[in-house]
């Protein structure tokens, strides 16, 4: 494919997402009915799409209007490039610029629509992080780097480095875990290398790793992770300590991946249904990396950013308080639950954690933290509640 023609297919996959249809089901669907489409062709398309997704209102406004053409013209613009380089060059371009196309388009506003966050959220947004406000939402604007986790249980960082390189992919360590690497090149080579198959590296946010590491485990603790998804945090876990380690989550099938996962790794993991947890009893350390806007991952997951609603996000913060009510029962006295979320917002941050210890006595925060996505991860949070009645 040209150059012009995947922005032609970026276009039509934009004009689906912009329907209603899901980003990834969107590029899916495009994927399946363009068999001509190599995977350099699919990787460029998906970029487009993405950059576009990540700055959505702002490249509308450069564009001229909120529909796939006006928004690729609007990123083209954005990057500084030459739309009459891309749209009518013939093939499978796009049609030519029209006069209306050519004059119109404006400079975002500044705020929220020039720094691509939704107008109802731009409050939050804005007191949440006060004056990293721009910082934050511009690096939200910009693509994810992407980040691995070295199996220490299999390897060492210097070894698992030495072994990526062998296979074309240069990485360097990462300031924020232990056992992050940032990939300098060679990315896409990532998922078909020997160190993949072989359970030396997983691919997870330095954040997130961070986010474990700062976890008090010990060898022969009961830990439940209790909204374990694809159990990212789950193999960190049990990478760090030898632990006695159940996964949970309330919809199973998001679990299906962890045995292969786990396998793959080395480690022993029990997954666990909701209603064997009453059998199981307490545990030492009980994670609930709960379900979140994900706004600290915008980066990675942009849709998100224009899918969210103001009722969606109240339902969120129900649901983190009722995981929190569920779980503290379960942990042990002298046990640690710990709370996560990737979200920027203090509305499920700082503000549900203060929320939960006013309403549930005997428990303490402790241990807090902040990770920013301007310093080069995702931005996550967590904190440390202890049972003051230890
Ligand atoms: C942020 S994701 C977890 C990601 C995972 N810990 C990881 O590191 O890969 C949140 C998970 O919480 C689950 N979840 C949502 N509501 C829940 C609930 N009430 N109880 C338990 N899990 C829930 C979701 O299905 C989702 O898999």
């Amino acid at each position: 494919m040209t150059p012009a023609a995947r922005v032609q297919a970026a276009i039509e996959v934009l004009d689906r997402i912009l329907d209603g249809v899901a980003a990834e089901q969107a590029l899916t669907g495009w994927a399946r009915r363009s068999r001509f489409a190599g995977s350099k062709d699919r990787a460029a398309v998906r970029d487009h799409v993405f950059d576009a997704l990540r700055c959505l209102r702002s490249c509308a406004a450069l564009g001229g209007g909120m529909n796939g053409r006006a928004v690729m013209l609007g990123l083209l613009r954005r990057e500084g490039a030459d739309p009459d380089a891309i749209f009518g060059v013939g093939g499978h371009a796009p049609d030519p610029l029209t006069e209306a196309e050519h004059a119109g388009g404006r400079v975002p506003q500044d705020g929220a629509e020039a720094l691509d966050v939704p107008d109802w959220l731009w409050r939050s947004f804005r007191d949440s992080l006060g004056e990293r406000t721009e910082e934050t939402a511009r690096a939200l604007q910009s693509r994810a780097p992407v980040h691995l986790r070295v199996n220490a249980g299999r390897t060492t960082r210097d070894k698992a480095i030495a072994v990526l390189a062998a296979e074309g992919i240069q990485t360097r360590e990462h300031p924020a875990a232990a056992m992050a690497l940032e990939v300098i090149e060679g990315a896409r080579k990532l998922r078909g290398c020997s160190a993949f198959a072989d359970g030396l590296i997983e691919l997870q946010d330095a954040a997130s790793q961070a986010v474990v590491e700062g976890l008090p485990l010990r060898d022969g603790m009961r830990v439940l992770d209790y909204c374990a998804g694809g159990g990212g945090k789950a193999l960190a876990m049990a990478a760090r300590a030898d632990i006695d380690l159940f996964v949970h989550d309330v919809d199973p099938r998001r679990m299906r991946d962890i045995p292969a996962r786990a396998d793959r790794a080395g480690i022993r993991v029990k997954a666990v249904e909701t209603s064997d947890l009453d059998r199981l009893g307490q545990f030492d350390l009980i994670l609930c990396d709960v379900p979140c806007s994900g706004s600290g991952s915008w980066r990675r997951a942009p849709h998100g950013k224009w899918t969210l609603t103001p009722d969606g996000l109240d339902r969120l913060r129900s649901t983190q308080a009722e995981i929190l009510d569920t779980v503290a029962p379960r942990v042990d006295t002298g046990g640690v639950l710990a709370y996560a979320t990737c979200s920027v917002l203090a509305c499920e941050n700082t503000e549900q954690v203060e929320r939960f210890c006013a309403r549930t006595r005997p428990w303490q925060p402790g241990f807090t933290r902040s990770w920013r996505v301007p310093e080069g991860t995702d931005g996550f949070f967590a904190a440390h509640l202890t049972r003051a009645d230890a």
